[in-house]
């Protein structure tokens, strides 16, 4: 728990559009739900920008001394090509294309998601629930909702906004650009009694069948996706819970939606009041958005054709853990460009810092607090570091100067050795960088003529040859490596001898 002497955590809200103390709805307790990927597709690293902040997220509640219970949905049916009521499901569409089953699509997409999380050394969550497993829930809570918040169509369960207060607070298009703009673009259903009323039921039309479709009392048809994580989140965690985090653009209408329905159950069916004044029946009490990663073309999107996946950057020689270092630099509310340039200098920024930690490697601090750290590190060298690195993450995560205090930490001298070990183990652990051996970095691009085990091996054959004096058959490995794309670095400061061109 947060001593009295600790920074407090402060965590920006967009509801209130305030940075704000964090108060557990449960005393001692996080419990934050994230919006998952919709599987119809592999993640861009724009996608996975979203999850290293919600881990990042989570960790740093970790290190507070909150016990986390952390949720992340798999949405493998109800998300529309348009976020808001138009267009058609993203993995029916996805499963006509390639003519498959939408089952194997949501695997195979899943497990290619699963994979990225794994290699950005992204904790798993408490559950990851799958919305097909939670039809009969989002059943009970429409059912629950329906007679005083929705309206039947042809085409399904709507929500009439303007059933709840303040619908749409959360949208920055309702200060800043007046909600007309927004909703300008939601496509007119006939029948709809406002422009924002969105699906939470979506009827199969007749003649048509869907490969996925369930029974309801609104007929035959799928569930929104707004239902689903208002249903995902409230049934797991409790309404209320503590955070609920997602992209920036979830903002506008995804969140708004949940809210919307969230107000409503809580009216109608949940608990009648969660004590929470001023974010009245929401479902979560804190709503944070990272920002973009965008290309200088504009906002990465795996909607329009061609875009980075993780593995492409791993074929091309870049370990993954660059890439959490890029995003770690950048503040998550912060815009992020991506440029290869900006992946190699987090690359080397990376190596650096594992080099320096190099006589660290045995340290196992994975999921350290802070009230663990301040007990072990008392050195008047070490024991600002921690209070600073503490600051950093406390004011609403702010990784970028938490990573300035660990290199400093890593680069201090004649101190006890083994508290130096555990402050760095714990920082590390705090931003998600594990202390792996700086070897692990190096990955060979695919298109590389040449694997690391013959370049080790001409790299000793040429040490032999250079303390022979045997100048002419060192310069010939040198230019037969340089000829497969390897480059010979004499006297690298950080001891790498060698890297890929
Ligand atoms: N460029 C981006 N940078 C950061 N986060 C993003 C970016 N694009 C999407 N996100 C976030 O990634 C998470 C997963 O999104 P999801 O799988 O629903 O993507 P999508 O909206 O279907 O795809 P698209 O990338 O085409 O918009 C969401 O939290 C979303 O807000
Ligand atoms: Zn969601």
């Amino acid at each position: 728990m947060t001593q009295a002497t600790d920074h407090p955590l402060t965590l920006f809200n967009s509801l209130t559009r305030r940075a704000e103390p964090f108060v557990p709805v449960h005393a001692g307790e996080a419990r934050v739900y994230s919006c998952g990927p919709t599987v119809y597709n592999y993640p861009h690293i724009g996608n996975m920008r979203a999850y290293v902040f919600a881990d990042t997220l989570g960790r740093v509640l970790t290190w507070k001394g909150y016990d986390l219970t952390h949720v992340i949905n798999i949405t493998d049916v109800g998300h529309l090509t348009d976020d808001a009521d138009a267009g058609e499901d993203k993995m029916e569409k996805m499963a006509a294309a390639k003519a498959q089953s939408i089952w194997d699509i949501a695997r195979h997409y899943t497990e290619a998601y699963w994979a990225d999380i794994r290699a950005l050394n992204i904790r798993q969550p408490a559950q990851w629930t799958i919305a097909t497993d939670f039809i009969d829930d989002m059943i009970a809570f429409a059912t629950a909702i329906a007679p005083k918040h929705c309206y039947e169509l042809d085409s399904g369960l709507y929500f009439d906004v303007s059933t709840v207060a303040d619908y749409g607070k959360l949208a920055r298009a309702v200060t800043e650009e007046g909600p007309e703009n927004e909703h300008a673009r939601i496509e007119a259903v006939d029948g709809k009694r406002n422009a924002a009323d969105f699906a939470i039921w979506r009827k199969t039309p007749v003649g048509e069948t869907r490969q996925m479709e369930w029974d309801s009392p609104w007929g035959r048809g799928a569930p929104g996706w707004h239902l689903e994580c208002s249903v995902m989140s409230g049934k797991v965690l409790g309404f209320p819970f503590d955070i609920h985090t997602g992209g920036i653009d979830h903002r506008e209408i995804h969140h708004p939606n949940e809210i919307a329905q969230n107000q409503a159950f809580c009216e109608c069916g949940g608990p009648e009041s969660m004590g929470l004044a001023d974010v009245a029946n929401s479902g979560a009490r804190v709503w944070m958005h990272n920002n973009f990663l965008v290309e200088r073309s504009g906002k990465m999107s795996k909607s329009s054709g061609e875009f980075l996946r993780l593995q492409l950057l791993i074929d091309k020689g870049y370990h993954p853990l660059a890439y959490r270092m890029l995003c770690l630099q950048a503040h998550y509310r912060s815009e992020l460009e991506f440029s290869w340039e900006g992946l190699n200098a987090a690359l080397v920024r990376l190596k650096r810092l594992l080099a320096a930690a190099r006589g660290l490697i045995e340290v196992v601090t994975d999921g350290a607090t802070l009230a663990s750290v301040r007990a072990t590190v008392t050195h008047p060298k070490l024991a600002p570091l921690v209070d600073r690195f503490d600051a950093a993450l406390s004011d609403d995560l702010n990784t970028a100067v938490a990573l300035t205090v660990l290199e400093e930490a890593v680069a201090v001298k004649k101190v006890d050795p083994e508290q130096k070990a555990s402050l760095v183990g714990a920082m590390l652990s705090a931003l998600g960088l594990p202390l792996i051996a700086r070897t692990e970095l190096r990955i060979r691009p695919t298109h590389a003529e040449i694997d690391e085990t013959e370049i080790e091996a001409a790299m000793v054959r040429r040490k032999t040859a250079r303390a022979e004096k045997d100048f002419a058959t060192s310069d010939a490995i040198r230019d037969d490596l340089a000829a497969k794309g390897v480059e010979v670095m004499d006297g690298d400061p950080l001891g790498w001898e060698w890297s890929l061109a």
